[in-house]
């Protein structure tokens, strides 16, 4: 019944040349019936189910810029599908989703010399003189850790030197700075060790490791403090006695002005993870509250920056007060030959790490994104996937959307593909703190999924198993790109990541190319034949496999767009999904202003086709007035905070002119893994 039903929806939709009241008549009958599977599924009252109407054409204007004319410029098939109708099939008509769309160019990912690492040596922590029920108990034991990664081996003699540190390696690598354990310290001591992380998953986690790194040492108590958590309970555990003390920058700040029993007295190291982050201008008055507070002691402390994307450059730009480089370890000669390559901007990647690209029309983009989870989670085992996506709207929304339209289970039970079942989570930090906690615990622990969410999942989070990771919009910097990735693939696993970008973008590849990361192509054409094998998608024509190739990609875009159809009527169902995708729209345009000005040649708002862009949230046309509301009003959405980044890099090109250097560039360096000696203890911030 329900079945039939959708048949007629998209046939209405599907009809050719029929006049624009007809139309809007058979839009309004289709949201009907759609409001009828909507009841079905969950009930909603008669004024939510009201407004369907917003349904003003769109006239396929095109890409207001073209697309980047790149030496081998491929023109995606334009023939529309009506001329099909000698195949004895009936007219279908695609809507608009495979015409006038920009042509998409070849992407010519340059030829670059990838740095990828090693990630084991082949020697072991027993090597290292640490304190044997250390290395036996916790690593061999409890973590399951017998060989050293290449940064460890390279890190952990220089941490127990007791010289402060800068550690870049290639995500997932493993760093484990909780080696360095204090025997002798009672639990009212305080904290020995500070470690500051970015965000509230990353504290969580950090935390849970120490506790499993310090199981058998039951008098050295970890504690972890993060925004979100209840501040009385934080105060108790702080009065009992933190070790090692995990927090988010501005959750430690409002402890050190509010909270009398904190006391750095003890501390002896400082661990900023994801330093580059931590570093950034957003978290710069917290950061100096916290080393005005640490330094108050007057105690010698090493500190100890980790990340995989830290630059000199970026060190400097933030002015820390970082004064001289510590030239007396032996091994430790200064090298000024090897200062260009230490000081360029080449990231590692991960060994085993596999990374695509697929250039898609925004108008496509939201179904290529649906038949590519599908491709993966539904037809294929065991995948885990992490979805990155732009603002915290955008993700609610693909969440709703995915969750009712591809969580439908088909009606015949006759499917000769095997297919698993599509389990859903997102992250984003408009959620509340138990929410996010629940979710990634789950998907940590979780065989199969996807995780839908913002870059509040892009750094630190060691979520096992994730087999792909899928960049919907692509990321504000290369930097951010490579701890996308970097979700994957980790420890010296096998990995995968798509990126997708539409045809105005795909100079992006270039700027990941500066940054020696090389990505091979993938056709968008591929991703959605994987609608065949879906038979709730098929087309109303009687596709026969035996029929030629173009029946066959005639078939895939008829398929495309009944999912497409699907998720339109979804939206227009009722006002409030209306809503939803149009604010969603709202947030995903802000996001994209958002990108720096270096990037803006790229990712520029004005090379975005609103009518497009609206479609690829199941939008029949861009909502009026939306390009004066993003323009002029950028700092209502919580997501507009991304806007700061933008500020930032201005504030960080101006620093680089006005600072001098205040690191000596004398690096030392082997591959990309590099460790350099600073001293930051000598100067207070002001
Ligand atoms: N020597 C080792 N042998 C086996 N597993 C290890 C070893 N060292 C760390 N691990 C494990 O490898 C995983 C990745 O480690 P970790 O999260 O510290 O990497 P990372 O380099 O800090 O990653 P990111 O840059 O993404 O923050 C963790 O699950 C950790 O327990």
């Amino acid at each position: 019944m329900l079945q039939k039903k959708c048949e007629s929806k998209r046939k209405a939709v599907f009809e050719p040349h029929e006049s624009s009241a007809s139309k809007q008549r058979k839009i309004n009958q289709t949201g009907q019936q759609h409001t009828h599977k909507q009841k079905l599924q969950t009930p909603r009252s008669p004024s939510q189910r009201s407004n369907n109407r917003d349904t003003e054409e769109n006239g396929d204007r095109r890409e207001k810029s073209a697309a980047k004319s790149p030496s081998k410029v491929k023109t995606f098939p334009k023939k529309a599908p009506e001329e099909h109708g000698d195949h004895g099939r009936p007219f279908i008509k695609t809507s608009s989703l495979f015409r006038n769309n920009p042509e998409i160019p070849d992407v010519l990912s340059p030829a670059v010399n990838q740095v990828k690492e090693k990630v084991f040596t082949s020697n072991t922590f027993e090597e290292l003189n640490l304190h044997p029920h250390l290395v036996r108990t916790n690593l061999n034991i409890v973590l399951n850790v017998i060989s050293m990664t290449s940064v460890q081996k390279k890190t952990i003699p220089v941490l127990m030197s007791g010289k402060d540190a800068v550690v870049r390696s290639q995500t997932g690598s493993g760093g484990i700075p909780g080696l360095l354990i204090d025997f002798f310290l009672q639990r009212s001591d305080g904290p020995l060790a500070v470690v500051i992380v970015p965000t509230r998953e990353l504290a969580l986690q950090s935390f849970q490791m120490f506790q499993k790194l310090l199981k058998p040492f039951t008098w050295i108590v970890p504690g972890v403090l993060m925004g979100g958590e209840k501040r009385k309970a934080e105060k108790a555990r702080l009065r009992k006695g933190i070790n090692v003390l995990i927090s988010t920058p501005g959750r430690l700040v409002d402890h050190i002005k509010n909270t009398l029993s904190i006391a750095f007295s003890a501390v002896r190291w400082l661990i900023l993870d994801e330093a580059d982050r931590t570093l950034d201008l957003g978290f710069e008055k917290d950061l100096t509250v916290i080393l005005n507070a640490l330094n108050a002691t007057g105690l010698a402390r090493q500190n100890v920056l980790l990340s995989a994307t830290l630059t000199e450059g970026k060190l400097i730009a933030r002015s820390l007060p970082l004064s001289r480089v510590c030239l007396d370890v032996k091994w430790h000669k200064p090298c000024p030959q090897a200062a260009p390559q230490a000081l360029s901007d080449s990231y590692a990647v991960p060994e085993r790490l596999q990374q695509h690209v697929v250039v898609v029309p925004s108008k496509l983009h939201l179904v290529c994104l649906a038949a590519f989870i599908l491709t993966k989670c539904k037809f294929e085992q065991r995948q885990k996937l992490i979805v990155f996506i732009s603002s915290c709207e955008a993700v609610e929304f693909l969440l709703t959307l995915f969750t009712a339209v591809l969580c439908v289970k088909p009606s015949t039970t006759s499917t000769k593909h095997t297919s698993t079942s599509l389990n859903f989570y997102r992250l984003h930090g408009n959620m509340r703190q138990e929410e996010r906690t629940e979710v990634f615990q789950e998907f940590s622990v979780c065989k199969t999924g996807i995780l839908l969410c913002t870059d509040v999942a892009a750094r630190g989070l060691d979520l096992p198993q994730v087999t792909w990771i899928v960049q919907y919009n692509p990321s504000v910097s290369a930097a951010e790109y490579v701890h996308r990735v970097g979700r994957t693939a980790r420890i010296g696993a096998q990995g995968s990541s798509l990126l997708f970008l539409t045809p105005s973008e795909t100079a992006f590849v270039d700027v990941l190319a500066n940054h020696n990361i090389s990505l091979s192509e993938m056709k968008m054409e591929d991703i959605l034949a994987t609608l065949m094998k879906d038979e709730r998608f098929k087309g109303r024509g009687k596709w026969d496999s035996k029929r030629s190739a173009a029946a066959f990609e005639q078939e895939v875009r008829d398929r495309a767009t009944v999912l497409q159809t699907d998720f339109e009527n979804y939206v227009h169902a009722n006002n409030e999904s209306l809503q939803t995708a149009k604010s969603a729209l709202q947030s995903f345009l802000r996001a994209y202003t958002t990108y720096p000005s270096s990037l803006k040649h790229i990712f520029h708002i004005r090379s975005l086709h609103l009518g497009h862009a609206a479609k690829s949230f199941g939008l029949r046309d861009a909502p009026q007035g939306l390009g004066s509301s993003i323009t002029t009003n950028p700092a209502n959405s919580k997501d507009s905070k991304k806007g700061k980044d933008k500020t930032f890099i201005q504030e960080e090109k101006q620093l680089l002119q006005r600072s001098p250097l205040l690191i000596d560039p004398w690096l030392f360096t082997t591959n990309t893994t590099f460790i350099y000696y600073f001293d930051f203890k000598s100067k207070h911030c002001h």
